[in-house]
């Protein structure tokens, strides 16, 4: 399990080891660790040019630690000095180690640019020391220039923390920030390393153990292991009703591929039958992809919505969603749901453009704001949300929240959200919880793209002939 802390429970952390250690001690381990990072990633220091993008605060320190270790083992460093207050002992360190440092005004031998511009322009690698999470969003008008400098020439950035500008807290991106090839961060992750923008801005995130002892995480990011043990596996004594069956109330004549769609996505999921509830032609439809599929009965979940574009039965949903088996409610069903009644078996598989709907919100601003979004829906309607996008954020009525981050963008494509939905049915049915039927669909579903995909295109069924491999895989 990857874990997410706030700045506040990160501070408290530092403050409390911090307390029990000699000074200093925390930030040394941070920057050794962030040292070996860049290191690691420049595939060696000797004859390196680094440069590091220097602010007021303890990044920076940091940073400049971090610049005086690869300076010793013979890399050119420069600082570029965005403030008058740098961290002086890591300054002090950094020059004595043979790193030179510039204010970011300094003017340049060759006109019209400056010295910190020209530098950076010829590094091989720029170091992100500008902010870390005593950092506002947004970046300083010095601090963007040369940031943009680093982008014009294709130099990567590796971050110190954070990328300098993301919201710490929230992973939202309101205003310019750095863009990352690599963050190293420590102690623990922070919510904008999983939860995106801010996420995708981080690039791959190398966390440093330093040490510190934390609460439970506010966010969480659930790996194979936590994934295996949550999946129910069929024992020796199972039989197809106890390993639950799923009522599929999906698909119109409209769009009767959905149907055809979410019950390939439940047949590769953990129950031993699905029932197919609606119009003749789409039943048959069903069928004839999936002779396995019976007709209505006892169910222990459902699925509901994917495609019910004119057979939307609004009453009737809503009977399904008071009654005692749980529900996932995708789609056009999504128009059923209200606001009254207990709703803490139900899961709602809503995008951007869908969740942008229930709550009266423009659609822009949910995908800026995904985590406030997810949780404000689940404690408006007292359900579990998963919110489908490049990270799949699952916001539980009780404030829980995990997000899943390893899908391809290559399944954005017609039908793989029916196929997800089906797949939560069954694993509803299988007797998960709606958090762990989101987390463990939303993991698997992701899983199974990424080995159809193989880094090219994917259709939706493509997607769930693949769930079986990829459920082997994880179990094996
Ligand atoms: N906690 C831990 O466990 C450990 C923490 N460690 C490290 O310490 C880092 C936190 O350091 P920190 O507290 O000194 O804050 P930090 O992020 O450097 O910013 C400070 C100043 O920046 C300024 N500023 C604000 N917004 C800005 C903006 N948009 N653009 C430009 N400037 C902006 C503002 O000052 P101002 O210029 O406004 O006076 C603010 O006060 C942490 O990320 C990690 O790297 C590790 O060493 C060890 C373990
Ligand atoms: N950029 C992306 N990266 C990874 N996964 C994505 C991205 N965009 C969308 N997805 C995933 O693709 C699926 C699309 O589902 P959805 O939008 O419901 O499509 P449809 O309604 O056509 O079935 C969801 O599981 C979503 O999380
Ligand atoms: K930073």
């Amino acid at each position: 399990m990857r874990h997410a802390h706030t700045v506040e429970q990160v501070r408290a952390a530092e403050a409390a080891l911090m307390a029990r250690l000699p000074e200093g001690t925390l930030m040394q381990r941070a920057a050794t660790g962030l040292a070996v990072a860049i290191s690691n990633f420049l595939g060696g220091t000797y004859g390196a040019r680094v440069v590091l993008l220097i602010g007021s605060g303890d990044n920076g320190g940091d940073a400049l630690y971090a610049g005086a270790y690869l300076a010793r083992r013979g890399a050119q460093v420069t600082a570029v000095l965005l403030s008058d207050k740098p961290h002086a002992a890591g300054l002090a360190a950094l020059e004595t180690a043979g790193g030179q440092a510039i204010p970011v005004t300094a003017s340049s031998a060759s006109n019209g640019t400056t010295a910190a511009q020209s530098a950076v322009a010829g590094a091989d690698v720029v170091v992100d020391g500008i902010v870390g999470i005593g950092g506002r969003p947004g970046l300083r008008p010095e601090a963007l220039a040369v940031v943009q400098v680093a982008e014009r020439y294709g130099v990567p950035i590796v971050a110190v923390d954070t990328p300098s500008g993301v919201d710490v807290d929230t992973g939202e991106t309101p205003e310019p920030h750095v863009n990352a090839a690599l963050t190293v961060t420590f102690g623990t992750h922070k919510i904008c390393h999983l939860v995106d923008p801010a996420a995708t801005a981080c690039g791959p995130v190398h966390l440093v153990d330093i040490g510190l002892d934390l609460p439970p995480a506010q966010v969480q990011a659930l790996q194979a292991a936590d994934i295996k043990a949550l999946y129910p596996v069929p024992h020796g004594e199972s039989d197809k009703y106890s390993r639950g069956v799923l009522g599929l109330m999906v698909g119109s004549a409209q769009y009767p591929g959905a149907a055809v769609i979410a019950t390939a996505g439940a047949l590769a999921g953990p129950v031993g039958m699905v029932r197919y509830v609606g119009p003749d032609a789409v039943a048959s439809a069903v069928r004839e992809a999936h002779p396995e599929v019976v007709g209505d009965g006892r169910v222990q979940a459902w699925t509901i919505g994917s495609g019910l574009g004119d057979e939307l039965d609004v009453p009737r949903i809503r009977e399904l969603l008071d009654a005692e088996e749980p529900v996932v409610l995708d789609a056009d069903g999504l128009k059923a749901l209200d606001d009254s009644g207990d709703h803490v078996d139900v899961l709602i598989t809503p995008h951007a453009g869908e969740l942008s709907r229930l709550l009266g919100v423009d659609r822009a601003t949910v995908e800026a704001e995904r985590l406030k979004y997810a949780r404000l829906a689940a404690e408006t309607f007292d359900v579990t949300v998963l919110l489908k996008g490049s990270t799949t954020v699952i916001a539980g009525p009780d404030g829980e929240v995990r997000v899943n981050t390893n899908a391809t963008p290559w399944l954005a494509t017609a039908g793989a959200g029916d196929v997800l939905a089906g797949l939560c049915g069954a694993l509803l049915a299988g007797g998960l919880t709606a958090l762990d039927a989101a987390s463990v669909g939303a993991y698997l579903h992701a899983a199974a793209a990424n080995l159809a995909s193989g880094g090219g295109p994917i259709t939706a069924i493509a997607v769930a002939q693949a769930l079986p491999e990829a459920t082997r895989r994880l179990l094996s």
